[in-house]
C-alpha cells in the first residue's frame, strides 16, 4: 500500500451540548484525525475516539497520541502492508491501545478503500445502501428536561432512543418516558454504574419492555452479567466489557449478554470487529454500533461497520449536527427519519473538510519513513 506518512491532526472540538452519563459530565471534546499518505500523496482518514481521562476505559487520548506515534504508525510505514488485515498482525505483539490502533488502522482502510476505488463498506464486505440508525441521550438535571429531548429526538424519527441510567436516576424516569411516549423502542445504558447487590432494581426494569439494558456491571465483568442475565427478562447488552475477541467469545459461551455493541475503537479496529461481526452472527447475537461523540470521520466509519448484515440493531451514529455546529466533514452525516444513506464515493464518502477543521486544530503531528519504533526491546 505504500504509506509514506502518518498525520496527527490534534482537534478540540466542543460539543452543542453536556453529555452526562454515570461517570460524568463532558463538553469538550478532543479528537485526533489520523492522516495515512501513499506514495501518490493519496490520503485514507481515521479517528481516536479515546476519551479525554481513563473513565470509560483505560485509554485517555493523550496515552493514545503517545502510543501511534511511537509504536502504530511507524509500524505501517515501515511495515509491508498489502491489505488492511496486516495491520492487526503488525500491531498484535503490542498490549491493549486499542483506540490508538483502530485509529491507525482505520486510516488504512480508507486509504484501501480509495486506492481500490471501493466504499469502505464494500471493502468491509458490508452490502446495505442505508443504515437504521439511533440515539444516545445523557443524563438531564431533571426528568422533565429529558422527557423534553426524547420528544426532539421521536419527532425526528430515530429508530430507537438510548438513554443513560444510573442509581436514583433509572425505574421513575424510564416509567415517565413509558407514560409519556408509550412503547418507543427505548433502551437505557448504564456504563457500569451498577452491582449485583442493585438486583431489585434492575428487575424492577423489566417492567418496561426495554429493547435491552447496556453495560450495567463493571466494565471487563462477564461473569456477574452472565448471572445477571439469568435473573432478567430484559436482554444485556455488553459495550466496555467486550474489548476484544476473546472478550466477546468469553460473553457469549458464559451467556452474559444477548446483545453486543460494537465500537471500532475499542476493539481494536475494523479486522477485529468483523472477526466479532461474523461469530456473534454464528451464535444469532445481534449487534449493533456504538459511538463515542465522534466527529465526521469516524461516524462514517461506524456507519461502514454497520453495512455488515448481522448489526440488526440501530446503532448511536446519529447525525453531525446532534452534536457539533459544524462537523469536519463535507457533506455531514444526516439521518433522515432515523435513517443514513451510505455514500457511493471512495472509502468512508465524505471528504475531510480542512477548511472547516482549521477552527478546531490545536496541532498537526508527522511521523514519516524517518521515524522507527521507538522501543527498548529489540527482536
Ligand atoms: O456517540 C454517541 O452518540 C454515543 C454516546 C454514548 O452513549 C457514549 C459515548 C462514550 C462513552 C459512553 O459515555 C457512551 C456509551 O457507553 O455508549
Ligand atoms: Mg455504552
Amino acid at each position: 500500500m505504500n504509506i509514506k506518512q502518518i498525520k496527527l491532526h490534534q482537534l478540540l472540538m466542543k460539543m452543542k451540548t453536556p453529555f452526562t452519563t454515570s461517570f460524568g459530565t463532558q463538553q469538550d471534546r478532543h479528537i485526533t484525525i489520523v492522516e495515512a499518505i501513499d506514495d501518490t500523496g493519496r490520503s485514507g482518514f481515521g479517528e481516536c475516539v479515546s476519551g479525554e481521562d481513563p473513565l470509560y476505559s483505560e485509554e485517555f487520548m493523550d496515552a493514545s497520541i503517545i502510543a501511534m506515534k511511537k509504536y502504530f504508525a511507524p509500524l505501517v510505514i515501515h511495515g509491508e502492508i498489502d491489505h488492511p488485515d496486516d495491520v492487526w498482525e503488525k500491531f498484535k505483539p503490542f498490549k491493549r491501545n486499542n483506540m490508538a490502533k483502530s485509529a491507525i488502522e482505520g486510516a488504512v482502510w480508507d486509504l484501501y478503500a480509495k486506492q481500490n476505488d471501493m466504499t469502505l463498506a464494500e471493502a468491509i464486505g458490508g452490502r446495505k445502501e442505508k443504515v437504521d440508525v439511533g440515539v444516545s441521550l445523557g443524563l438531564e438535571d431533571t426528568d422533565e428536561l429529558l422527557l423534553e429531548k426524547v420528544k426532539e429526538k421521536v419527532d425526528e424519527g430515530y429508530k430507537r432512543i438510548k438513554v443513560k441510567i444510573k442509581p436514583g436516576r433509572d425505574v421513575e424516569m424510564i416509567r415517565s418516558i413509558r407514560d409519556r411516549f408509550g412503547d418507543i423502542p427505548l433502551m437505557v445504558d448504564a456504563n457500569s454504574a451498577y452491582t449485583l447487590d442493585d438486583m431489585e432494581t434492575l428487575k424492577a426494569l423489566d417492567e418496561f419492555n426495554l429493547m435491552m439494558i447496556e453495560q450495567p456491571l463493571a466494565a471487563g465483568d462477564l461473569i456477574d452479567h452472565a448471572k445477571l442475565q439469568k435473573e432478567i427478562s430484559t436482554p444485556v447488552c455488553l459495550d466496555e466489557s467486550i474489548d476484544s475477541y476473546e472478550a466477546a467469545r468469553g460473553a457469549i459461551e458464559l451467556g452474559s449478554c444477548r446483545i453486543i455493541n460494537v465500537k471500532v475503537g475499542r476493539v481494536g479496529g475494523i479486522t477485529q470487529s468483523k472477526k466479532i461481526h461474523d461469530l456473534a452472527a454464528h451464535h444469532d447475537i445481534p449487534l449493533w454500533c456504538g459511538g463515542m461523540l465522534e466527529a465526521g470521520v469516524g461516524r462514517l466509519h461506524n456507519i461502514a461497520i454497520t453495512t455488515l448484515g448481522n448489526f440488526t440493531l440501530p446503532g448511536d451514529t446519529a447525525s453531525s449536527s446532534r452534536y457539533w455546529y459544524e462537523d469536519i466533514i463535507t457533506p455531514e452525516v444526516v439521518a433522515e427519519d432515523g435513517v443514513v444513506e451510505v455514500s457511493r464515493e471512495p472509502g468512508i464518502g465524505s471528504t475531510v473538510d480542512f477548511g472547516k477543521m482549521e477552527q478546531y486544530l490545536q496541532k498537526t503531528e508527522s511521523i514519516t519513513e524517518a521515524d522507527t519504533v521507538d522501543m527498548i526491546f529489540y527482536d
